[in-house]
């Protein structure tokens, strides 16, 4: 058993090419689905030494084969165990049928499912296999299950879980425990999927992880194994330039607040300096809050050309609070060969016509770094936001491409997203995170990394995991100024 150690993500379509390389290696295909059936009988005798009952769910492919082999080991333990298939179990094929064959006791129909008190329900309808909305049956039984909250178990993916999206097809049941195998799929991470499967294990049934990393994609959980050789350690002879310029436009005199946090977070995150661009309405009110963040009046473009010529800032925030979309536009299109972190009003400025600003930046390096949250995205991206049969994770990968920048499309599971196809889910952001200003101080937080020298998808993935971790250290409750407070080194 691996607690979900590894980062690698892998589909249900590169999941069935894993098996298929795993067989034409000579591993045993049965053995395999022995392994994870005992995985799955062991944990539920684990988790619930109580049960009075352990009704097995078993589905027409080869997660009912897992069900069957559980079916048959918690019977060995001298527990009571009843199975219920969805489908003729006759009509089973390959290792599901021996699966079956091998229970070797009478098999009820799905239909014919009581709950009952005491039960613990595993789980084996449908795993990676699902294709279409479940079928009423299977709906019908996972209201019931749940309206008498029966404890489930659920076999690789709680049933009904799309294993590459985490979207629900038709109905689902919700899993107090999901044992998966070999390594975790998007769907266990993806909303809702990641809180339909309860706690979750990864059972290593014995493929071999050279078979895994031939074919597993560009594709990994969010967490310091992406971005650790760029947090590097403080140099002892450094000075404040040698640590990063990050400037940050500030909107007008009643929307100042914003550029304010994602200052203070960009200062945090480890700038060496930190400048709030502000226009000279504005400059009053950001001058009365500030004090370790720089202020520079910049009243419009020839300001800002002049400012530009100042080699030494290292990256631009753009965006929250700024009001002006017309001049959002204007100034983003003058940063030239600038880092720049695109976020909020920065985003918006470009929803009629974003093909400038994205020529602009399709040559060179990456350089620009968008974070929408749902909403925003919608308006930058509207085909790839219609695309139904798109994950999160396809919509985030697409919008990297179109518009050569890497895209942080936030939410509970914020997907980081690269021109070159990587891409990495996040997982610790706590749900108290959804509070005004907290999008700023990542933006700030991102900023940083880039105005440091990181390259634009490590800048972006490591700074959703720090502002994840500092929602979790400043807790339940917390404004964004605690947010801001609360950022903590990179772990190096
Ligand atoms: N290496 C590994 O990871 C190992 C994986 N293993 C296990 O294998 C599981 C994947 O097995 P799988 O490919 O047979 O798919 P599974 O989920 O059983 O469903 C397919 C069946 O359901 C049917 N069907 C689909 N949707 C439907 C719907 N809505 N309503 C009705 N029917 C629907 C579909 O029929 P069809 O679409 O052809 O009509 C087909 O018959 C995986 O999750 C894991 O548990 C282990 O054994 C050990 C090794
Ligand atoms: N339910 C949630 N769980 C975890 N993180 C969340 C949740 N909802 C929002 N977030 C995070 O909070 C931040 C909100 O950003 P945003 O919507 O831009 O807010 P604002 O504009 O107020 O700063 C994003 O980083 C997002 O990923
Ligand atoms: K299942």
């Amino acid at each position: 058993m691996s607690a979900a150690g590894n980062h690698t993500l892998v589909t249900p379509a590169e999941m069935t090419a894993i098996d298929a390389d795993a067989a034409r290696s000579g591993i045993d295909s049965y053995g395999l689905m022995t392994s994870a059936g005992t995985a799955v009988s062991a944990a539920a005798l684990r988790l619930y030494p109580g049960a009075l009952r352990f009704v097995v769910l078993c589905g027409p492919g080869n997660n009912g084969g897992d069900g069957y082999i559980a079916a048959a080991a918690l019977r060995d333990s001298g527990a009571d165990v009843d199975v219920h298939a969805l489908g003729d179990p006759a009509a089973l094929k390959g290792d599901a049928a021996r699966a079956c064959t091998a229970f070797g006791t009478a098999v009820k129909p799905l239909a014919d499912y009581a709950p009952t008190a005491g039960d613990v329900v595993v789980d084996a309808l449908f795993g990676a296999g699902l294709s279409r909305p479940v079928p009423p049956e299977a709906a019908r039984v996972m209201r019931t299950v749940a309206s008498q909250d029966l404890p489930v178990i659920a076999v690789d993916l709680p049933s009904g879980v799309d294993g590459r999206s985490g979207q629900v097809l038709g109905a689902s049941f919700r899993a107090r425990h999901t044992v998966t195998f070999v390594a975790r799929k998007p769907g266990h991470l993806l909303m809702p999927g990641r809180m339909l499967c309860g706690t979750l294990e990864v059972f290593d049934i014995g493929i071999p992880g050279r078979i895994l990393s031939a074919r597993a994609g560009r594709l990994s959980a969010n967490g310091p194994h992406l971005w650790r050789k760029y947090a590097f350690t403080l140099d002892p002879a450094a000075h404040k330039f040698k640590r990063g310029h990050l400037a940050v436009f500030s909107g007008g005199p009643l929307s100042t607040g914003a550029a304010r946090l994602s200052a203070i977070a960009g200062l945090r995150a480890g700038a060496g300096l930190v400048t709030i661009a502000s226009p000279a309405a504005a400059s009053q009110a950001n001058a009365s809050h500030l004090t370790a963040v720089m202020l520079k009046q910049i009243e419009g473009e020839d300001d800002l050309s002049q400012w530009l010529a100042d080699k030494r800032i290292g990256a631009f925030v753009l965006g929250p609070g700024f009001g002006d979309l017309q001049r959002a536009r204007q100034y983003a299109l003058m940063l030239g060969s600038h880092k720049l972190v695109l976020d909020a009003d920065g985003i918006t400025a470009f929803k009629d016509d974003p093909g400038p600003l994205f020529k602009a930046c399709a040559k060179g390096e990456t350089r620009l770094v968008m974070t929408p949250h749902d909403g925003e995205f919608a308006r930058l991206f509207p085909d790839i936001e219609a695309d139904e049969a798109s994950s999160k994770v396809d919509r985030a990968i697409a919008a990297a491409k179109r518009s050569h920048g890497v895209i942080v499309y936030k939410g509970a599971d914020t997907v980081i997203a690269a021109p070159d196809g990587r891409a990495a889910i996040n997982t610790n952001a706590p749900p108290w995170l959804a509070t005004a200003g907290s999008g700023d101080t990542l933006a700030g937080i991102i900023g940083a990394h880039l105005a440091q020298g990181m390259p634009a998808f490590e800048a972006a993935a490591a700074g959703v995991w720090r502002h994840g971790r500092a929602g979790a250290k400043a807790g339940e409750g917390l404004t964004a100024e605690d947010l801001a407070a609360a950022v903590e080194p990179l772990p190096a």
